[in-house]
């Protein structure tokens, strides 16, 4: 997606440890052409599997996964990191760790919102190490529904995330890919795939 693209070489700022800023129109402040643009480029993408629902992790991975859902006219789940009282049980939960938080956060699902005969199509923002898409797949297995693919606003390809999830056997696409980011060579990013 060459606006998005063309965005983070304008806006993105390397962080140390690896992280990628890019608060200005993924993480703090959001772009509606641009986010809708996201959810045209998943919807495209993903409409011939015939998903019946999306499903994210608050905060980031909503925007883009709404945006998807309104394209797809599907309902969109987000996992809370706490369980609210409202939340019907049971629920389903894993752990994860959130990179730019650091910590263990606790995933929560209600069984009200997913269930066998669910065909999901995951979407968030970053795809780095794989491990939040990881307890995400915990939980839809205990759902019983069904993971069709992934979709990630931003890969890091440099963290192996998508190889480390090859055995879900499920089609990945990203909508733009770091190659690589340092100093001397600034942010390395290409299309998605
Ligand atoms: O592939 P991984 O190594 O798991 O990294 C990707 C995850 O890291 C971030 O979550 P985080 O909780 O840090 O941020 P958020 O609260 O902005 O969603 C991001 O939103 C992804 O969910
Ligand atoms: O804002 C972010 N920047 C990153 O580099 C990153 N990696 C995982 N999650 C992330 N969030």
């Amino acid at each position: 997606m060459q606006t998005l693209v063309d965005e983070i070489r304008a806006q993105g700022i390397i962080l140390p440890g690896g992280f990628l800023k890019v608060d200005g129109l993924v993480n703090h402040q959001l772009l509606p052409a641009l986010t809708r643009e996201m959810g045209q480029e998943f919807a495209r993408h993903f409409a011939p599997l015939s998903p019946s629902k999306i499903l994210t992790i608050e905060v980031s991975g909503i925007a883009p996964a709404l945006a998807t859902a309104m394209e797809l006219g599907i309902p969109m789940v987000y996992a809370r990191k706490k369980k609210p009282l409202t939340m019907k049980e049971p629920a389903y939960t894993a752990q994860s760790v959130s990179r730019t938080k650091g910590g263990a956060v606790d995933l929560f699902v209600s069984s009200e919102f997913l269930g066998v005969g669910d065909r999901v199509v995951i979407i968030d923002d970053f795809l780095a190490s794989g491990g939040t898409v990881r307890s995400l797949t915990d939980i839809i297995g205990q759902s019983g529904a069904t993971l069709l693919g992934l979709g990630c606003v931003i890969e890091k390809a440099f963290e192996h995330g998508r190889d480390r999830l090859a055995d879900l056997n499920i089609p990945i696409h990203t909508l733009a890919n770091i190659v690589r980011m340092s100093e001397a060579e600034g942010i390395v990013v290409e299309a998605g795939r």
